[in-house]
């Protein structure tokens, strides 16, 4: 699915995980915050007046005390509608803005939400479209914590930061201006404590913050471990790994126990007990300066503000600080959705925007390889200097001892990988250059191991695409599917369970070629797509190959080469390098050939 249009092109500026300063990973996590909250910024910026007017009422009713008291109480000056109003202002402001903060809370709530669904999108979007090779190194249930949890945690910085942070910011300084008006003495001594709060944070923060990041980084870890035993769970019990993978788990799961708990340590020892001390100590402070002076009458209204405001002080202090384990745990996130986010994208998924269709060459060959070298890793190729020309309609076979690089081959055809030495081109156009939509409408592909998804048969082969049923129906009887996929006993409509479980790995096999069928592509690739079905479903897959002979290429590679007996030529790779070519006959006369080896041993075998 692609992501929305609104958030698909922005990529945080951000080079490596390892090489980010907190600094940089906080910019980052605002951008994406930011950048995800866009089509609701006005929204976004109304929540912040509202903070504002709550704000302001809160900061409006010590002063209305301070009224009703020196004004009324003391010089008993009983002005009763007047003093309803005050004690109504001073009592009325409280509820009030608690009212709209509550108010506010719920629809930044709202607003968070949507930003975390988009942002989930974008990542989903962007995943699903980067390069094979990023996959090779990408670990199952880090990416999905990536798109799950850590998007969710982006949540938070809403309404952590935006809601609580700033409320209490807005709190803090209306309270600081009012004392000022009222005495600046006394607001300057207030204010004096100021640096310790921030020692006191800065403590926490130098105290927790490499807890909250390797907290986070074992839960992923957490996620992956679970992921990679439940997809090899039969490999793991056959094994009797249970245990090892058992313990495995545990270990990491008590070290992120441990990061946890010294995360709540750092706030437990430390933070709210020094802030809960500041404020006491602040309050005994601003008394005992009061006692120093003359008290004037004027002055008790004034001592009755400042005591109250002081609460209003020390609170948003305590909020904001407490806030700043889970704004770290965010920002950690949000830095990680970042870093995903700027992978770079599949270059034919870049490309594919802006290159104009140019109509291919009806005479060129179906595939023609010229001088292709290929290394995963620099400097090792495994594919060397390949030349190969495939007319349409040509079945062609490759066979090859394991590691020979028929997959790799296959893998550069279906443009998993880029091509750097030599070219490939499609009917006459560089591979690279032809639009995605195109290319993966012309070229199908069966797999050696049937993806299947938990969804039926029709669904299956459809994969998304919107066929019509008629064409479903057509690819499924061209690769002799039909007659399963009609017994069954909602015939096309039936559910195949997760993976396909209700198949047997031959009917599985024949719903993959259907589906590569279905898109009616101009070369089908085979990935060893008979290794692992019986001999009799190997024979359905030959009499359907045969029948598309001349209609479509045909590229399998195979193992079993009864498979490709029949192709017009058979390419022997060893070690990358093409080591015979020709129809099966002719590579038998070879004595000694690498094929004719081949062919004999699995004759022996069999
Ligand atoms: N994703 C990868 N990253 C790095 N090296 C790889 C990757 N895939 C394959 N290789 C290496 O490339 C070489 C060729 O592998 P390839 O899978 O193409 O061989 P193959 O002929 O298909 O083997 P098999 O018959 O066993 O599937 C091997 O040495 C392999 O280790």
């Amino acid at each position: 699915m692609p992501a929305s249009g609104a958030t698909s092109n922005w990529r945080p500026a951000l080079k490596h995980p390892d090489h980010v300063s907190s600094g940089k990973q906080t910019r980052v996590a605002f951008g994406l915050l930011h950048h995800s909250a866009r089509p609701d910024l006005s929204r976004l910026y109304w929540a912040l007046l509202w903070l504002v007017a709550a704000a302001f009422l809160e900061v409006l009713g010590p002063i209305a005390g301070k009224a009703l008291i020196d004004e009324h109480l003391l010089p008993r000056h009983l002005d009763w509608p007047r003093m309803w109003l005050l004690l109504g202002a001073v009592l009325g402001t409280g509820w009030i803005a608690t009212g709209l903060r509550y108010w506010q809370l719920v629809s930044l709530s709202g607003l968070a939400m949507r930003s975390v669904q988009r942002l989930r999108e974008q990542v989903y979007g962007h995943m699903l479209r980067l390069p094979m090779a990023f996959f090779d190194r990408a670990i199952t249930g880090q990416l999905v914590s990536r798109v799950t949890n850590d998007t969710e945690a982006v949540k938070s910085l809403y309404v952590q930061v935006l809601f609580v942070m700033l409320d209490s910011t807005i709190v803090l300084a209306g309270t600081v201006i009012a004392m000022a008006w009222l005495d600046w003495r006394m607001m300057l001594i207030v204010l004096a404590l100021l640096p310790f709060v921030l020692g006191i944070v800065w403590l926490y923060q130098r105290w927790s913050a490499p807890a909250v990041t390797r907290a986070r980084q074992l839960r992923s870890e957490i996620n992956g471990q679970m992921a990679e035993s439940i997809s090899g769970m039969q490999v793991l019990q056959a094994n009797n790994a249970e245990t090892r993978f058992a313990e495995r788990f545990g270990r990491t799961n008590v070290d992120h126990y441990t990061q946890r708990v010294a995360e709540i340590r750092a706030n437990a020892w430390l933070l709210r007990p020094a802030l809960d001390l500041l404020n006491v100590i602040l309050l005994a402070a601003v008394i005992w300066m009061f006692g120093q002076r003359e008290m004037s009458a004027a002055e008790v209204g004034v001592l009755y503000a400042f005591i109250s405001y002081i609460a209003r002080v020390i609170e948003p202090l305590i909020q904001i600080t407490m806030q700043f384990s889970q704004l770290q745990q965010s920002v950690v996130a949000a830095s990680r959705v970042a870093i995903l986010l700027q992978e770079p994208l599949s270059p034919e998924h870049q490309a594919a925007a802006h290159i104009t269709q140019t109509p291919t060459d009806a005479h060129a060959p179906a595939i023609a390889i010229d001088h292709l070298t290929f290394a995963y890793a620099d400097n090792q190729p495994v594919l060397h200097d390949l030349s190969l020309d495939i007319p349409p309609g040509a079945f062609i076979g490759i066979v090859g001892h394991t590691g020979s690089g028929k997959s790799t081959l296959l893998s550069l055809l279906l443009r998993y990988y880029p091509v750097s030495t030599g070219s490939i081109r499609l009917h006459g156009e560089a591979l690279a250059t032809i639009p995605n939509d195109r290319f993966r409408n012309d070229v199908g592909l069966v797999p050696q191991e049937p993806f299947l998804l938990a969804a039926s048969a029709r669904e299956n082969i459809d994969m998304g695409r919107g066929l019509p049923f008629a064409e479903i129906e057509a690819a499924a009887k061209a690769a002799h599917a039909h007659g399963f996929i009609s017994a069954l006993e909602h015939g096309y409509d039936t559910p195949l369970g997760e993976g396909g479980s209700r198949l047997s790995s031959g009917q599985k096999q024949l719903i993959a070629i259907a589906r590569a069928l279905a898109g009616k592509p101009r070369v089908l690739l085979l990935d060893e797509a008979t290794s692992r079905i019986d001999s009799q479903t190997e024979q359905i897959v030959q009499t359907a190959l045969h029948e598309l002979r001349g209609q479509v290429t045909i590229i399998a590679i195979a193992h079993r080469l009864s498979t490709i007996r029949e192709a017009d030529r058979i390419i022997v790779l060893n070690h990358g390098r093409i080591s015979e070519s020709g129809p099966h006959d002719a590579l038998m006369q070879i004595d000694g050939g690498l094929y004719q080896r081949l062919y004999l041993l699995q004759q022996l075998a069999a």
